[in-house]
């Protein structure tokens, strides 16, 4: 057994050597021998064996802690044994000696060994030994423990380290070996055991007063930790207390800035109100009034042209008597030429020449004459444009006087309303300013007729409630948005919208009928963005009635589809024909395609309606008129049929249009419903997506 314990302990102990195994056997067989076999033959090495026994026996108690020991140190911790384990020769008397030592120390020791308890824990790299001695230690290190800094097993806080050193300082490595017997490396110098207690005791004192002042570096840090907190409360008491105050005074001030901000509005508004009847009182002078005649006991009103028409008219009726009288010259000329070839005036002298000069003359007064009217009827045309702004202005203020909403009240706590902007068939619209949000709104005062009966006010209201309810939640650049509604009272309620500071389509065409036709594309590009909207949504929409008056300009010129009080939401089910038309008559019929008058069946409906009806803006923009029954009443054109009869489009000769725009104007006119692309079909268009073909 020791022949096999040595050779696991050398072989163990000799990874780091180069030397080859039987070598080092011949080494080790050696060493159990002694000195003097220095040749490592076969024979010698019999020898040695032979030699074995006698030491064998001096070594017989030691083995077994040898054994253990060599099983147990890692290659690291072997330290010494690795020192003799090297070809030195003092390292083979120690390993002998040193076992023989140990246990004489230990049989000199017997029960008075310095430990009580020996404890050793090894992973093969790792030791870790208690002792009663380190008691003190222990203590300290589990009060560090306790308050949480470090771990015993790996922590490595302010604790855990003083722990690792103190252990090292006061626990030399220590083996326990399977049989309970001691083996100490340490203790094989066999130094006196008092020393040994002086060492470290002194070392515990050391570390007692290290662990001491941190203790109280500790305790001074909590100190001054739990003052900051302190003082960190109070500043937040404070801080809240001043949040308190500042939140009461913003509450008691809330009502004042408010009343201040709706004064400055209302002082802004009155002035403005009073700026708008100066400017139509001298704009009336220019260009007219509306006058009361009185037939017998029937009162109406009729339209006074004002001064600048008076004196438009009077120009051109100067300039067409002037044109009149020299084409009289003329003719009286060339009769006289004509006489003198007949030879009847043939004594007045007149030169064939001076007959020439004398009807250049003419002529060319009456090229500027012409070039003069022209002009005068360029001012005038412009001049009616003045004058329909200025009847539309009229009527605004003629509305806005009568109005039971023109005295500046605050709508539900919020919406300051300021002036009229317009009035529809069952709505007033103001301009009004959200005291909440901050911002400018148009406020549309929606109300039920007085006459109506109970049921058709709420079927009324619960329609609007629908119509208002899918508007919110439309959010899109070219859509007006829809920010709130509520009731006013019993007869009225009002929705409040994105405020448009621009003319609409139908001001802008009223002003300029005629517009470029880039100017046109770019409108229609918008407002067909926001058509793609109302498609792409989960709930499409059919908006239904698209028209000049229900496409906005904001302040920026950014167009805005708006109204939607006829549109219609298209259901999952609706098949591949659309969906039927409720409302049929409801509309504006210069702008609905021919299926809304079908009349045979109930129409079958989609968003190709709405196609149709931009194809209608678009061409309205470019000519100045609608392609279908411009001229007729809403009334005509059902009895007509002007619209079932529109199979195709007609384009005038000017203004001069591209090709492309009336492509795109025929596609969306197809007759044929089925035919016509729908909304994202067109939206596809190159002309609309800017594009080359
Ligand atoms: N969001 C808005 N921002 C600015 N002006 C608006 C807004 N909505 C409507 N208006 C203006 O208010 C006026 C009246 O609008 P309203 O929609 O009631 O009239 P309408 O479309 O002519 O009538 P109806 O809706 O009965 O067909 C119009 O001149 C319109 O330009």
């Amino acid at each position: 057994m020791s022949d096999d314990m040595l050779i696991h302990f050398s072989s163990n102990s000799s990874n780091q050597s180069d030397q080859s195994l039987p070598t080092k056997i011949a080494k080790l067989e050696a060493r159990m021998v002694g000195k003097a076999s220095s040749a490592a033959s076969s024979t010698v090495s019999t020898a040695a064996i032979a030699a074995v026994p006698q030491q064998q026996h001096q070594q017989q108690a030691a083995w077994p802690a040898v054994s253990s020991a060599v099983k147990f140190v890692s290659d690291d911790l072997a330290e010494p044994s690795t020192s003799s384990d090297s070809d030195d020769d003092n390292g083979e008397e120690f390993l002998i000696q040193a076992n023989t030592q140990k246990r004489q120390k230990l049989q000199e020791d017997g029960s008075a060994t310095v430990f009580d308890h020996v404890e050793a824990v090894a992973d093969g790299r790792q030791m870790i030994v208690e002792t009663v001695e380190t008691k003190v230690n222990v203590d300290v290190n589990r009060k560090k423990h306790g308050r949480g800094r470090g771990h015993s097993g790996s922590g490595r806080g302010r604790g855990s380290r003083v722990n690792d050193q103190s252990r090292s300082q006061i626990c030399p490595p220590t083996i326990l070996p399977s049989n309970g017997q001691l083996e100490n490396s340490y203790h094989k110098d066999s130094r006196p055991k008092e020393p040994f207690r002086n060492e470290n005791r002194s070392s515990f004192e050391e570390d007692n007063t290290s662990l001491r002042a941190k203790i109280a570096a500790l305790e001074e840090d909590l100190r001054k930790s739990r003052q900051e907190a302190s003082e960190y409360q109070n500043l937040c008491r404070q801080l809240e207390k001043e949040l308190k105050d500042l939140k009461d005074y913003e509450q008691q001030m809330k009502p004042k800035r408010i009343k201040v901000i709706s004064d400055l509005l209302i002082s802004v508004s009155k002035a403005e109100r009073q700026e708008a009847r100066m400017k139509v009182r001298q704009d009336s002078l220019r260009f007219g009034n509306v006058g009361v005649i009185r037939a017998g006991t029937v009162i109406s009103e009729t339209w006074e042209d004002g001064q600048t028409l008076k004196d438009i008219n009077a120009h051109l009726k100067q300039l067409l008597e002037t044109k009149e009288a020299i084409e009289r010259q003329r003719k009286s000329l060339k009769k006289r030429q004509s006489d003198k070839g007949d030879g009847a005036d043939a004594e007045s002298g007149i030169q064939e020449e001076d007959f020439l000069i004398q009807d250049e003359i003419y002529k060319s007064r009456l090229a500027s004459i012409k070039r003069e009217e022209e002009i005068i009827l360029r001012e005038r045309d412009r001049y009616e444009l003045e004058k329909g702004r200025l009847i539309r202005e009229m009527k605004r203020i003629r509305d806005e006087d009568g109005s039971r909403f023109n005295n500046f009240q605050i709508l539900n706590h919020r919406f300051a309303l300021l002036n009229l902007l317009g009035k529809g068939g069952f709505s007033e619209v103001y301009k009004a300013y959200d005291l909440v949000e901050h911002r400018y709104v148009a406020c549309k005062l929606h109300g039920l007729n007085a006459q109506w009966s109970e049921e058709k006010k709420q079927s009324y209201v619960r329609h609007a409630i629908r119509e208002y309810n899918i508007h919110k939640t439309l959010v899109h650049h070219h859509i007006v948005r829809l920010w709130d509604i509520f009731e006013i009272d019993q007869n009225t309620f009002c929705t409040v919208l994105e405020y448009c500071s621009g003319k609409d389509l139908d001001a802008v065409l009223k002003a300029t009928p005629v517009l470029p036709e880039r100017e046109a594309r770019i409108i229609i590009v918008q407002i067909f963005q926001g058509l793609v909207y109302l498609n792409k949504r989960t709930q499409k929409i059919i908006h239904y009635d698209l028209k000049p008056g229900n496409v906005l300009f904001d302040e920026l010129g950014v167009a805005k589809v708006t109204d939607f009080g006829l549109s219609k939401i298209v259901e999952d089910d609706v098949g591949s024909q659309g969906m039927e038309l409720t409302s049929q008559g409801a509309g504006t019929y210069w702008y609905l395609p021919p299926e809304c008058f079908e009349l045979s069946k109930t129409p079958l409906i989609s968003s190709k309606v709405d196609v149709w009806s931009a194809g209608i803006l678009f061409y309205q923009m470019l000519f100045g008129r609608r392609p279908f029954g411009h001229d007729q009443t809403q009334e005509r054109i059902l009895r007509e049929d002007t619209i079932i009869k529109a199979r195709k489009v007609e384009f005038p000769s000017r203004p001069a249009v591209s090709n492309e725009a009336k492509d795109l104007i025929r596609r969306c006119l197809t007759y044929n419903q089925a035919d016509r692309p729908d909304v994202l079909t067109i939206a596809q268009d190159p002309y609309l997506t800017y594009s080359k073909k």
